[in-house]
């Protein structure tokens, strides 16, 4: 019995299938439709569970806009990396980066190109561009009326853009492309930017109005269209696609330190030189003999502890994990970069407003409206510390130690 609700008597309609779990939120409250959820689930798995009933998160909040059918959360032991000395446009000065994992070895390796960075005088970081994008597949009759469709759509951007935006006051659509044509379906790329949000809700409604208005424009004409789907995998959402390495989606991210000899030699037990040839042969040839889009070695290690630790979508670390990482030997030292071209992040809406992930953004300063392209400078030098720290072991041959004294 929790607040005069039989939870036992909930978790035997749902057995016998009188209710569903999903309508137990606002019958009973979601406090215990978490709880009879929960015990239902034990039922059918015949598993008693301990942990995930333990949260201080609000059930009410998270059910709202983050979760359906909640029954508890788990826990990821959460670590941090820093200080860092940041030289961003936004970023400036010293921060202490919140990282979620299970790997072992993994906080121990940023941090670590943390404490180099910052004793070299820190990452200079850019964020070179910043849009989200949506390509829905739209269906005509032709490819006479795919390329009208095509013209139509360059001609009429300004009516478009009205249109798309009428759904948002912080959505802008910058440009519709490419328009790709395939047989007689046509694919806009719809690009956006969005503030602070990561604005995959926020471009998808827009692109849909925006949509709704062409089709209904173009039977004016006498031309029928369909929207097939409103995503047809031009966007390119939560896929790696060459398409966002070369044209950039979400923040696209710059970092790059460079690092006196001694310091290489000091700190990483390796040389500029043995730091270069694995980042040739490793990162650049090897990833080019494997058709990998990730020229790199661990970027996705990176983006995916701080995305879990402040509430990105964790989807989006597989567009996150692709990016370059150059290394050059400057004759006195180092000059090592990453280069993210894809990273969608966000400092308002989605996982961001749940409250361990938000407390997580304040740590960084990062919490709330005109935050996010710091966040992403500040994302962009924590993945140069942990790409800088894991080539430089690869380099001193320290991987398998690393990993056997910290990992097993
Ligand atoms: C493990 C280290 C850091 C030791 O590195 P080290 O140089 O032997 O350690 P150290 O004791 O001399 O300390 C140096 C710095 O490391 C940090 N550090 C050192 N120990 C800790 C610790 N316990 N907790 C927190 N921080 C630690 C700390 O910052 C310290 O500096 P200080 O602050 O003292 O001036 C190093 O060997 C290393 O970075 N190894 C690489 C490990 C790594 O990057 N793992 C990533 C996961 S691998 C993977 O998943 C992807 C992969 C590899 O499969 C992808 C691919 O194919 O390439
Ligand atoms: N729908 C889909 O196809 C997909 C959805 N997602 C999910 O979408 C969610 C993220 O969507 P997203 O659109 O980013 O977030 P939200 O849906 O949370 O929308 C952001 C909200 O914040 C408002 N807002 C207030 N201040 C700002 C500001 N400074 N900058 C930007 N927006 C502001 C926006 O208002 P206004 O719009 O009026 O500006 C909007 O209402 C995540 O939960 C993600 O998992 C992920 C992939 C695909």
């Amino acid at each position: 019995m929790e607040n005069n609700v039989n939870i036992d008597e909930i978790v035997e309609k749902l057995l016998k299938k009188e209710i569903k779990v999903y309508q137990l939120d606002s019958k009973f409250g979601e406090r215990n439709a978490v709880i009879a959820r929960r015990k239902y689930v034990e039922k059918l798995s015949n598993v008693e569970t301990r942990h995930i009933q333990e949260y201080t998160l609000d059930e009410k909040l998270a059910m709202q806009k983050n979760i359906e059918n909640m029954i508890g959360a788990v826990q990821i032991p959460l670590g941090f990396a820093g200080p860092i000395s940041i030289n961003g446009k936004y970023a400036q000065g010293e921060f202490n980066v919140p990282l979620a994992t299970t790997e072992g070895a993994l906080v121990a390796s940023i941090n670590r190109g943390c404490s180099i960075i910052t004793k070299c005088g820190g990452a200079t970081v850019r964020v070179i561009d910043d849009k989200m994008t949506r390509a829905p597949i739209i269906k005509t009759n032709s490819v006479v009326d795919a390329l009208k469709l095509k013209e139509w759509i360059l001609d009429n951007f300004a009516k478009i853009k009205e249109i798309a935006e009428s759904t948002t006051r912080h959505g802008k659509l910058i440009q519709i492309s490419p328009i790709l044509i395939v047989g007689r379906n046509v694919y806009p790329r719809f690009t956006f930017k969005t503030g602070d949000a990561m604005g995959m809700n926020m471009v998808t409604i827009a692109t849909e109005k925006a949509c709704s208005f062409i089709e209904s424009e173009l039977k004016k004409e006498g031309i029928i269209i369909d929207t097939v789907a409103l995503s047809g995998n031009v966007c390119v959402d939560k896929k790696p696609a060459a398409i966002n390495l070369i044209e950039g989606r979400g923040k696209s991210v710059v970092a790059e330190v460079f690092l006196k000899e001694e310091y290489v030699e000091k700190y990483l037990k390796t040389t500029s030189k043995a730091i270069e040839q694995v980042n040739t042969y490793k990162n650049l040839i090897g990833s080019a003999i494997s058709s990998s889009l990730g020229f790199n070695a661990q970027y996705a290690n990176i983006v995916g502890a701080l995305f879990l630790a402040t509430g990105q979508d964790e989807a989006h670390i597989v567009e996150g994990s692709m990016g370059i990482t150059t290394a050059e030997c400057t004759g006195d030292g180092l000059y090592f970069s990453v280069t993210l071209p894809d990273l969608p992040v966000a400092t308002i809406g989605g996982g961001t407003r749940v409250e361990t992930q938000r407390e997580c953004l304040e740590i960084l300063g990062c919490a709330g409206a005109e935050k996010a392209v710091k966040f992403a400078e500040i994302a962009g030098a924590a993945v140069l510390a942990g790409e800088l720290s894991l080539i430089g072991a690869l380099a001193a041959g320290h991987l398998a130690k690393a990993h056997s004294e910290l990992g097993r």
